[in-house]
């Protein structure tokens, strides 16, 4: 069956390295066919539409078609996997009520889209910042959809952890398992090197805890400003890469004996409060993530996660008084 797969944003520079390997089979499979939907902004319509004429001059096996629209109803219509990648970036002089507002005017509309013309099965990842919160604005437009099908993007941090950890330690990536990311996508993340594991070992126990604190945790809570830093631009082939694997591992699911990072929306698990859209540990079982029980959190850790959960409920208050929920 083919899968409709709608990307906003779609003109924009994550979407420029996204779209290609959705069509050439990275995102569900190499044997699912998808149907492109495009949701843009009028004026970058025609941006749009060179890159699906691009797209059509791959010859895509499995790409079934395109569609471009600057119409979110028509564009969500029938979708069953919605990337939101479009977003209103922070600009000079921007206060962050202001942000929140520009933000509130694109994902609440968005949501209400998906609620009303979505497929049964639709799975929403944000990626267009604060992830979070736009995730928590759409998701409350959509109230005929399952909540736990509204997520926002941590795995660019979870894979920047494993990233440093493997350089640090000499180490193959895969060596590594259940590396965490708690809370905001935000300089407040809190990567977990105490429950990750190198062949068998704790990460923690394997490095100096002064390189862990003073290294480790603020070069991947910090590196999207390190990237817009060096580049000029945030991050975007590395942010299309973990949207493509945010979305395999849902839907084709994790690994036995490992778990990834999300932000999903909170069953209260770890003292998060109920309904706010925080990273945790998960697994994907039956197309469904799980956030990992059982584990024990240290006291570093807990003020660590309460820090950044402090984050998200400020901003989660922000937008309900602005309205936006
Ligand atoms: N969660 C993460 O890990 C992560 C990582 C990198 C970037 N980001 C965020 O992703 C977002 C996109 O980044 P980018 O580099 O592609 O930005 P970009 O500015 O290159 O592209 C954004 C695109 O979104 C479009 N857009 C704006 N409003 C829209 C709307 N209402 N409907 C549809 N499209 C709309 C714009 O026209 C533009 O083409 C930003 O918010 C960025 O901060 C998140
Ligand atoms: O766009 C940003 O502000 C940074 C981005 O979220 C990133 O983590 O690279």
């Amino acid at each position: 069956m083919t899968v409709k797969v709608t990307v906003t944003g779609a003109a924009g520079q994550i979407g420029y390295a996204l779209l290609f390997r959705i069509a050439s089979g990275h995102l569900l499979g190499p044997d699912v066919p998808v149907q492109l939907s495009l949701l843009e902004i009028t004026p970058a319509l025609k941006a749009a539409e060179g890159t699906a004429m691009e797209l059509d001059d791959c010859a895509f096996p499995l790409l079934k078609g395109i569609d471009i629209t600057d119409d979110p109803n028509y564009a969500f219509n029938g979708t069953n996997v919605a990337l939101l990648v479009g977003a209103r970036p922070r600009t000079a002089g921007m206060e962050r009520g202001d942000l929140l507002s520009a933000n509130g005017g694109i994902f609440g509309p968005q949501g209400q889209a998906i609620n009303d013309h979505a497929a049964d099965d639709v799975r929403v990842l944000v990626v267009g910042n604060p992830a979070n919160t736009n995730a928590l604005i759409a998701q409350r437009h959509a109230p005929d959809v399952p909540a736990d099908r509204f997520t926002a993007m941590t795995r660019l941090d979870h894979n920047r952890a494993l990233s440093q950890l493997s350089s640090k330690l000499g180490v193959p990536v895969t060596d590594i398992k259940k590396m965490t990311i708690w809370g905001n996508h935000s300089a407040t993340q809190y990567p977990d090197l105490y429950h990750a594991e190198v062949g068998g070992k704790i990460a923690a126990e394997l490095v100096d805890q002064d390189w862990l604190k003073d290294t480790f945790i603020p070069t991947v809570a910090k590196r999207g400003a390190a990237i817009i830093e060096a580049r000029g631009a945030s991050s975007a082939a590395s942010a299309a890469n973990a949207a493509i694997d945010h979305v395999y591992s849902w839907v084709n699911g994790t690994p036995e004996g490992d778990w990834t990072s999300a932000a999903v929306v909170s069953d209260g698990s770890y003292g998060v409060p109920e309904g706010i859209i925080s990273s945790f540990p998960v697994v994907s079982r039956n197309g469904q993530w799980e956030i990992v029980q059982g584990l024990d959190i240290d006291d570093f850790s807990r003020g660590k996660i309460d820090a950044s959960v402090k984050e998200l409920q400020e901003e989660r208050d922000a937008v309900k008084e602005l309205g936006l929920i």
